[in-house]
C-alpha cells in the first residue's frame, strides 16, 4: 500500500479493454466513498485534485486525506493534479508528494504547449513523477456549431504523435467530442472514434486520457430535479461509448460530474424528506454512500476495472 504512479496501471490497461477510473476529490466524504468502492471492486484507482479543489480544501488537507485513505484501505493509489495550468502549480504538487501531474497547455499554440509540457516533464521525471498533457480543445455545448466545425478543435493524430515524441510525456488527454460538466451535447451524443483509433494506432504505447467522461445518468438528474433542483436538459456521454473508448487505447477516464450529481441528489432528498434534520453526518454519510455506489457502478459496469488491480 502506497502512493504510486500510474505507470503499472496504465501498462496493464493498455494491454486490455479496461480503463482506470480517475475521480475528482474535494473533501473527506468524497475520498472515502471512492476509496471504499475501489477496495470492494479490487480496482486500480486515481484520485485527482483540481486547482479549485486544492484551493477549496487548502493544499495540505487533500494530500493528508489521501495518505490516510491509503493507510486505512491498504490500496495503492495515484494522487494526480487535474488540469495544472502552469509550471508553478505542477511544481508545487510534485513537491507536495503528488505522484502524477497534468499540465494542460491545450489553450496555447502547439509549439508553446510542447515547450511548457517539456518543462514540466523534465522537473517531474527527475522526481519520479509522471505527467499527463493535453492536445486539442474540449468542446463545450456549442449551440449553432456543426460537427465538422467543432471537430476543428479535436486532436490531430499526426500532431499527437509529434507531441508525444518531442515532450516525452507519459500520457495524453485528447479531444474527440467530450466536454466537462453536465451539458455535453445539444443533440445526439457524438464521439469521433475513427480519430481515436487513428491516434492510438500512431502512438500505441501512449495511454490516452478521456476528460469530460461523465454519463450524467438521467435518473440522478431526475432525482435532483424532483427534490427541488433545476438542471434541465443535462446530458452526458452514453456508457457504451466509454466502453468503446476503453477498447481503443483510452486508459484513464475522468469522472467528476457524475459524483457531484449522485452526492447532490442524495443530500437534496434528505433535506426535502427530513426538514428537521440538521446533523451534517445525517446527510454527508448517505452522500458518501451514494458516491460509493456510483463509483462501484463505474468501475464494474463502465470501466471494466473490477479485479484489475
Ligand atoms: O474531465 C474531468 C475532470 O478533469 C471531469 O469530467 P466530467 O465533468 O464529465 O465528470
Ligand atoms: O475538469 C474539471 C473538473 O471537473 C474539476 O472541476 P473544478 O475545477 O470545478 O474543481
Ligand atoms: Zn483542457
Ligand atoms: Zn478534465
Amino acid at each position: 500500500m502506497a502512493l504510486v504512479t500510474s505507470k503499472e496501471m496504465f501498462a496493464k490497461a493498455l494491454k486490455s479493454d479496461h480503463a482506470v477510473g480517475a475521480f475528482n476529490v474535494n473533501n473527506m466524504e468524497i475520498i472515502q466513498g471512492i476509496v471504499d468502492a475501489a477496495k470492494i471492486e479490487n480496482a486500480p484507482l486515481i484520485l485527482q485534485v483540481s486547482a479549485g479543489a486544492r484551493k477549496y480544501a487548502k493544499p495540505t488537507y487533500l494530500v493528508k486525506l489521501v495518505e490516510a485513505a491509503i493507510e486505512d484501505s491498504g490500496l495503492d493509489i495515484v494522487l494526480h493534479l487535474d488540469h495544472g495550468e502552469d509550471f508553478e502549480i505542477c511544481k508545487k504538487c510534485v513537491d507536495d508528494g503528488f505522484t502524477s501531474v497534468m499540465i494542460d497547455g491545450s489553450k496555447h499554440s502547439f509549439e508553446d504547449n510542447i515547450a511548457l509540457t517539456k518543462q514540466v516533464v523534465e522537473y517531474a521525471h527527475a522526481k519520479g513523477v509522471v505527467v499527463e498533457a493535453e492536445l486539442g480543445k474540449l468542446a463545450g455545448i456549442e449551440d449553432n456549431i456543426k460537427v465538422d466545425a467543432r471537430s476543428a478543435t479535436f486532436t490531430d493524430p499526426d500532431e499527437a504523435a509529434e507531441f508525444v515524441e518531442r515532450t516525452g510525456v507519459d500520457s495524453l488527454a485528447i479531444s474527440i467530442g467530450t466536454s466537462h460538466g453536465a451539458y455535453k451535447f445539444k443533440g445526439d451524443p457524438y464521439l469521433d472514434f475513427e480519430r481515436l483509433q487513428k491516434i492510438s494506432s500512431l502512438i500505441p504505447n501512449t495511454p490516452l486520457v478521456l476528460h469530460g467522461a461523465s454519463t450524467v445518468l438521467p435518473e440522478f438528474v431526475a432525482l435532483c430535479n424532483q427534490y427541488g433542483g433545476n438542471i434541465p436538459g443535462a446530458q452526458g456521454v452514453p456508457e457504451d461509448m466509454i466502453r468503446t473508448a476503453a477498447k481503443y487505447g483510452v486508459c484513464k477516464v475522468n469522472i467528476d460530474t457524475d459524483l457531484r450529481l449522485a452526492m447532490t441528489a442524495e443530500i437534496r432528498r434528505i433535506f426535502m424528506e427530513n426538514p428537521a434534520e440538521f446533523d451534517p453526518r445525517k446527510y454527508l454519510g448517505p452522500a458518501r454512500d451514494a458516491i460509493q455506489k456510483m463509483v462501484q457502478h463505474k468501475i464494474k459496469n463502465v470501466l471494466g476495472a473490477s479485479n484489475q488491480r
